[in-house]
Formats: C-alpha cells, structure tokens, sequence
C-alpha cells in the first residue's frame, strides 16, 4: 500500500480527480434519487387510468397555525376537490357542500374511517376513543353508548342541570366583575359551564367554583390536546423514521396520556370503591355509572374502553361549547346593533321576570340566528376531525385511492360568496327564515341549504349535536337576558385572530358587563353559586 502512493502523487491533478468527481456526481444522483420521492407528489392513476385530484406539486408537513388558511389558498387554485400530500399521506380536501355530500354523506360506507395518526391515536388516546377509532365493531360500540348518553331523548332529562348551570354561569360573570364594576375575562366561567355540563353526563359531578383544581387541570389537558393533535401539523405523524428518534411532541402526547390516566383514571377508580361499598345510590345517575355497573362488561369493554369514553366527552365537549360561547360574547361587544335587536326579542317574548327557556327558542328568530352567524363565521374546528377511506373510489373523474385522508374544508365552505355573500362580516339576518335546528338542518337533502358545517358530516357527524344545542342555546340566551356586553376603552377585541391550531377560541380579551335589569340580579342572587348536583 505504501509503495503506491507516491505514483497517486505524481499523476496529472486533472486526472487524479476523476474518481472523484465521479464518485460525487453519483452519490449525488443517488441522493437525489432516493429525496425526490420524499419530496414531490407521486403520479398515481387508477386501474382505468384516473389521475388523483389537482394539488401543489411539493409534499407537505406542517401547515403552520391558520391551516386553514393555506388550505382555502389551494382550493381558489385547485378548485372543490383537490389533493396534497403530506408526507407518506395522500389528503384530499372537500370545499365545496356538493362533494362533501357526495362523498361522506352519499358514500358514508366508504368515507367514514379514521387515519391511524401516531400521536393522537397511538400515543394519547391508545387506539380506543370513539374519535380516533377506525370505522370497526369498537368505533360502533362507542358511538351506540355515546349516543344512550347524548341524544336528543337523554338531552332532555338534562335540562333542568343545564338551565342551573346557566345561572351559574350568570353569577360567575357577575361575582368576577366585581358587580359589574371591573372589566372581565369571560373565558373561564365559559370553560367551567362546558365542563359542569360534561361532568354531569359522565360522572354525575361538578365543579363547584373557579378555582376548583379540577377545572384548571381539564382545562389544561383539554388545550394541550387540541395542541399538539391538529390533522396537518406534526411531521411525526407523516414521516415515520421520525418515530425513532426522541422528539418533544412524542414526549408531550405521552404526558399527556398519563395525566388523562391519572386524572380520569383516578375519578372511575373512586366510583368503582364506592360502588363496592355499596353505596351506589349515592351516585347520580350517570354514563360512567352506568358502564361500571355493567353496561361494560355487557359489551367486552376493557377498563381503558370506560376511561377513553369520559375522555371523547370532556375533549369534544368543553371548548368547542365554550369557544363558542366566548366568540359570541365577543361579537355582542363589537355589534351593538345585533345585540340591541336580539334584547328587543327577548323582551318582546320572554320578558323581564324569567330568564328564557328551551321552549322560547322558536318564538326568538333573531337569536337563533344570531348562535347560527356565531357558528359560521367562527366554527372551533375549521379543520374538523378528518375522515378516511376504506375503497378505491372514482368521483368525477379523479380517483381517490383506499387509505385516504378526506379533510371537510370548513373554512372555505363557510367563506363562499355565492352562498353566504359578504361572507366575513358578521351578519345573523342571512339566517333569518331558517327556523330549523342545526342538528335537522345538518340531515337535508340539499346540501347547499344547510345552514354549516361547524359540526362535520356523514357518519361520524358530531354526536354531542344536541347537548351542544342545548346548552348553546340555554347559554346564549341566558346571558342575553341579563348582561349588556361592552368593549374596554383601549382593549379593542380582535374577531380576527385566534389561539389553538384550528379556529377554537378568541385571544384572551376583557368585556364591560351592564346589567340590563334589577330582576337579573335578584334571580342571580337567588341562586346558590356552589350548588351540587
Ligand atoms: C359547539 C360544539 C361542538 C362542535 C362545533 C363540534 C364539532 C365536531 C366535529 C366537526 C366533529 C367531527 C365530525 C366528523 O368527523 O365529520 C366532532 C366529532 C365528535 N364530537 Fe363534537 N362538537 C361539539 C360538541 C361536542 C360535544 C358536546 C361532545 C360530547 C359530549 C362532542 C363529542 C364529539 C365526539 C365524541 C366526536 C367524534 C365522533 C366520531 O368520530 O364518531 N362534541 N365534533
């Protein structure tokens, strides 16, 4: 070896690097060879030669906070179906009434499963909330004790829980406010009404004041989930070499798992002691109750089944309620017309001795207009729970391969001019003569009648739809009644702008409360702020 290396030296410089060069230019093709692939969209036809929708050139992996956004982009460019690819995933995404009818409410049998995403799926919620379940027997079984609990029957026997937890709300903003003297958060009651609400249907529990730990806690879990889960923004979930390697959102997604064990764990494993102990009566009736009596083992459900159910509740069902909620407060302080027009009803109708009911609801055109305005100019979930399919699928020309995400473009549909003209300013009159409840209006035949799609469409269609319109209602209404809403000289509340990944909640913002008549301090008054169950 030695001996040779003196001729190397001797050789023309020219020469001598030819190996080299050569060397370089192929480890270069080859890189670029083996990277292309990770980085442009494949060219993929059905059997019959049907090209995948249209769709950017580049592959994706994170979408960045207004994903939405981005994805309204594409559609003005792609049109109503096109595709994109994340990663190792293909997606397309629905952005118009027509396709998302057509394919997850006409083809529901074939668009209705769930992607396997690693962080929400495999890393939180252990394959087994109703959420994350893919279109199977344990996704059916779910959603049949879901719905026992959440129809619009079991919704009823509710009502009186609700309306209680609505005075409460009331107290909260007024005790807060210093009697209206002080400028106010509202988010936190809001929370705390969402979650009363949940708890009462599961465990058959409350909080009983602001600073209960428990609220604080759930509510902590409830935004660090909603953080780290968005359909499009972890390259974990797309690229799954990445899984090796220890990252911070894997770390995140599995504290979280075992806060929600601890937490939810915790409250079952008190309800099963006192159970044992026979002192089953003392526990309102509720649907964790119900499960550990039996309803559980009647149905093959293991421990973590019970635990992910409690879990699909208070992670649906507190701030996407309460996001509402404080979007609503919001958009009363900045429109004082509307707001001004819906106390002229509810004078009108309801009066100044009681506060609204459920039956008042389809006397008061003008509010229900107004929860139905709130929803689509601000939906929690712009880009909701995605779906995914379980067939090859040729729709208008474009083939949708087996094992792909279907995304409902919320934003886009909610945006379109030709059916909600004027489509970013605030204004309930298009609602006015659409007397139907979300919940009817979601089951229309003409998709373009529908009044949104804030709560998703075809078989995994939001099963807390009508608690949801409940407590909405009861909420939105209640606070009506009692409070006028004003904005803080100087702290201008932005309509604009949001926190979470996908449309949740305002920024933190601050309302003058007024109340609007003595009665609704009396029937505050009169109202035991830590009343229990
Ligand atoms: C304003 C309130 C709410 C909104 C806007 C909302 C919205 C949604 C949306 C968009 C989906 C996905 C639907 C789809 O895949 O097409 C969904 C699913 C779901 N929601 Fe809601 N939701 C609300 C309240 C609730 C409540 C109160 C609960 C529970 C008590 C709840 C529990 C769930 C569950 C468990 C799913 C998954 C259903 C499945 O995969 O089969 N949600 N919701």
């Amino acid at each position: 070896m030695s001996a040779s290396a003196p001729e190397l030296v001797v050789l023309p410089s020219s020469l001598a690097l030819i190996p080299t060069r050569l060397g370089l230019t192929l480890v270069s093709l080859a890189l670029v060879a083996f990277l292309i692939p990770l980085l442009i969209r494949p060219r993929i036809r059905s059997s019959a030669g049907h090209p995948t929708p249209p769709g950017p050139f580049f592959r994706r992996w994170y979408l960045g906070q207004y994903n939405e956004l981005v994805l309204d982009k594409w559609a003005r460019r792609f049109g109503p179906l096109y595709s994109v690819w994340f990663g190792d995933q293909m997606f397309v995404v629905l952005s118009h009434p027509k396709v998302v009818q057509d394919l997850l409410v006409e083809n529901g049998a074939i668009f209705s499963s769930r992607k396997n995403y690693y962080v929400k799926n495999e890393v939180i919620l252990h394959d087994r909330a109703i959420t994350a379940n893919p279109y199977d027997q344990r996704w059916r079984d779910h959603r049949k004790m879901a719905m026992k609990y959440l129809s619009e029957k079991a919704v009823g026997g509710y009502s009186d829980a609700i309306e209680s937890e609505v005075v409460t709300l009331l107290r909260s903003l007024y005790d807060e406010s210093k009697h209206c003297a002080d400028p106010m958060s509202p988010a936190l009651s809001a929370v705390r009404y969402t979650l009363n609400n949940m708890l009462r249907v599961s465990f058959g529990t409350r909080t009983t004041s602001l600073d209960d730990p428990l609220l604080h806690r759930i509510q902590r879990l409830v935004m660090e989930f909603d953080d780290i889960t968005s359909p499009t923004s972890n390259a974990i979930d797309f690229f799954p070499f990445l899984r090796l390697f220890p990252t911070k959102t894997h770390q995140r997604a599995a504290t979280l798992n075992a806060e929600m064990n601890d937490q939810y764990g915790g409250m079952i494993a008190a309800m099963q002691a006192k159970l044992d102990a026979g002192l089953g009566a003392e526990i309102p009736d509720c649907a964790m109750k119900h499960l550990l009596e039996g309803a559980a083992q009647e149905g093959g459900w293991e421990s973590e089944d019970v635990l992910m159910l409690a879990v699909a509740f208070a992670f649906g069902g507190v701030h996407s309620i309460a996001g509402i909620l404080q979007w609503f407060i919001a958009f009363m302080a900045t429109h004082p017309a509307v707001a001004a027009a819906a106390h002229a009803e509810l004078d009108q109708v309801v009066g100044r001795d009681r506060l609204p009911n459920n039956e008042d609801e389809k006397d008061m055109p003008y509010i229900h207009a107004i929860i139905k305005e709130v929803q689509r100019i601000h939906s929690p979930f712009w880009v909701p729970t995605p779906h995914y399919s379980t067939q090859d699928f040729v729709y208008e020309g474009m083939f949708i391969p087996k094992d792909t995400v279907l995304l409902l473009n919320c934003w886009t549909i909610h945006h379109d001019e030709t059916r909600y003209p004027d489509s970013y300013t605030f204004n309930p009159d298009r609602y006015l003569g659409d007397t139907l409840a979300s919940s009817a209006s979601s089951k229309l035949r003409d998709p373009m009648a529908r009044d949104h799609w804030a709560f998703g469409a075809g078989r995994r269609i939001c099963p807390g739809f009508a608690i949801a319109e409940r407590e909405i209602w009861l909420a939105v209404s209640g606070l009506l009644w009692t409070y006028t809403f004003h904005q803080v000289p100087n702290e201008p509340i932005s309509l604009a702008e949001y926190e979470g990944s996908s449309g949740r909640t305002p920024l933190p913002f601050k309302i003058q409360l007024k109340l609007r008549h003595p009665r609704a301090r009396e029937v505050m008054e009169a109202h035991d702020p830590a009343h229990t169950i």
